[in-house]
């Protein structure tokens, strides 16, 4: 998935950039780094400086001295989460930084681009030297290419050529530049920040609006699907950034499962709270669910897979008391912190271990009474299968495990790292046509009493329409509808490798 920022008129670009990362890490876990627009009055211009590093924003900034030497009055900032080149792999550190024609270029991108191969190919063909085994470097490879003077333009121009996802933030010289692909996949905010001491504004891009919130900067609006924007210091003199639009897609394709999983519930993405979407989940969940209290039971018991089910559970609990179901939330579930999310983590060895140490159960909640499990989804069924070996230490009198999405099915080709069906716990049982029987399978794989998954239309009903949009979300890893066909999808992750 990955986390980015960029901040343009700062006196502290890379102190902000660090706290904007920090608040995006659970966006991308690999690696991270920060790239620093600075003017260089012996060389009258700017110059770009960047520290990147391998593992959690906290690990690569650990020497407080680093800053001593990211001084400037911009900066770009990006947490990877690999979807293709691999994820151990120091090349692929984002931002990337590079010197061409026209000068200095950074770029930090979120997504991941659906004709990777082929340009890449034909880059390649044409004696392109690439250093690292990503999608990304692309962009500014057919950016340099272009016979445009202006690194907007140039940008312009290579984004014409590229399909899939991205949002991104550039320093291009002494400009930042911030870019969403038409169909809006993933999020892109736009906040500023008003210097208390001088007065003075600064902009700021960030994949998700938790990172505006931790330097206190504001929220002013999405970078729109298409939108290239254009920040320099003229645009902070005037308050007013320049936009450029990508011809229009057919549809828009924003990716459901941010709200579903990804984003963080305190965060603001495609204009609309997660916290409310996440909680609607949870209200039509519990809407479909047909789990009644036992007789002698007086609440249904309540539990949810810390973090991301969180605010679900919260939302299931209170549609059923409304609908006269009496519920009560439950922490019978404790969350080791300093263990990252596991899903994202490459790699299924480090994924299991991760499961296994992640979580510890709470006997007493659990113990000799029916208990309604609620997590957000099921993508290889790592954490479900083992979480439920765990439960069933404790010994409940039942398990009705609820997911708040519906059973994903499909490859991820826009930014997640599901790139196949063999990844996929659904794929372990692709050849039962039958849905019904489907489900009853995954249930018995995993272990629970009843498996209860929220339906296509119950997910649909949770997110917020946008008007005059005949499409607005991507579901396709649910529901087979992919908005980009992808015949030659970037499938083997590691081919570039
Ligand atoms: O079926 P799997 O492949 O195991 O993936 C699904 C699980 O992964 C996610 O949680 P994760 O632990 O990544 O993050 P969280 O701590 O934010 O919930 C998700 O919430 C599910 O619990
Ligand atoms: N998840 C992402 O946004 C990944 C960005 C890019 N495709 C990479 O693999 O580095
Ligand atoms: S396939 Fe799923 S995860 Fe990927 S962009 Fe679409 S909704 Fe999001
Ligand atoms: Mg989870």
């Amino acid at each position: 998935m990955c986390g980015v920022f960029g901040i343009f008129n700062s006196k502290t670009p890379a102190e902000d950039t660090f706290y904007g990362l920090y608040s995006l890490q659970h966006r991308g876990q690999e690696a991270a780094g920060i790239v620093v627009a600075d003017y260089s009055k012996a060389r009258k211009k700017t110059i770009f400086k960047q520290h990147k590093g391998m593992g959690l924003v906290s690990e690569v900034f650990r020497d407080e001295t680093v800053f001593d030497t990211l001084s400037g009055y911009a900066a770009i900032g990006h947490n990877r989460y690999s979807t293709t080149g691999s994820a151990k792999s120091t090349n692929n550190i984002q931002p990337f930084s590079l010197i061409y024609r026209s000068g200095s270029l950074a770029i930090a991108h979120n997504g991941n681009l659906t004709n990777a191969r082929k340009l890449r190919n034909e880059l390649t063909e044409l004696g392109v030297i690439f250093q690292a085994s990503s999608d990304t470097e692309i962009i500014p490879h057919l950016a340099a290419r272009s016979r445009e003077k202006e690194p907007v333009q140039q940008i312009y121009e290579a984004l014409q050529q590229v399909q899939g996802a991205y949002s991104m933030v550039l320093l291009a010289n002494n400009q930042m530049i911030a870019a969403r692909d038409p169909y809006g996949f993933r999020p892109l905010a736009l906040g500023k920040k008003t210097d208390p001491l001088t007065g003075e504004l600064a902009y700021v891009i960030a994949s998700e609006t938790c990172a505006f919130d931790i330097i206190q900067a504001e929220y002013i609006r999405d970078i729109e699907p298409g939108e290239i924007l254009l920040i320099d210091h003229l645009a902070v003199a005037n308050e007013k950034p320049t936009s450029l639009f990508l011809p229009p897609s057919e549809r828009k394709a924003r990716c459901i499962f941010e709200y579903v999983y990804f984003a963080r519930p305190d965060s603001f993405i495609f204009g609309n709270s997660v916290d409310k979407v996440r909680r609607n989940l949870g209200k039509n969940l519990a809407r479909e669910s047909s789990i009644e209290q036992t007789p002698g039971e007086k609440e249904l018991t309540v539990v949810s897979v810390p973090d991301s089910s969180n605010t679900a559970a919260l939302g299931f609990v209170r549609e059923s008391n409304r609908a006269g179901r009496p519920a009560r939330f439950e922490h019978g579930l404790i969350r080791n912190h300093y263990v990252g999310r596991t899903f994202i983590q490459p790699g299924i060895q480090s994924r299991d271990i991760k499961v296994r140490s992640k979580y510890n159960i709470v006997r007493g909640v659990l113990q000799d009474r029916p208990i309604i499990l609620i997590d957000d989804s099921i993508v290889r069924g790592t954490t479900a299968r083992m979480l439920i070996k765990l439960i069933r230490e404790a010994d409940p009198k039942a398990i009705h495990l609820h997911i708040s999405s519906p059973p994903i099915t499909n490859p991820c080709f826009y930014g997640m790292d599901f790139p196949t069906k063999r990844q996929l716990l659904t794929h372990m049982f692709d050849s039962i046509e039958n849905e019904v029987d489907e489900i009853e399978k995954i249930r018995e794989y995993i272990g629970v009493d009843t498996l209860t998954y929220l339906s296509m239309p119950g997910l649909i009903n949770s997110v917020p329409s946008f008007e005059g949009e005949s499409c607005s979300y991507c579901t396709a890893c649910f529901s087979g509808d992919y908005p980009i066909q992808v015949n030659e999808a970037t499938t083997d992750k590691e081919e570039n490798d």
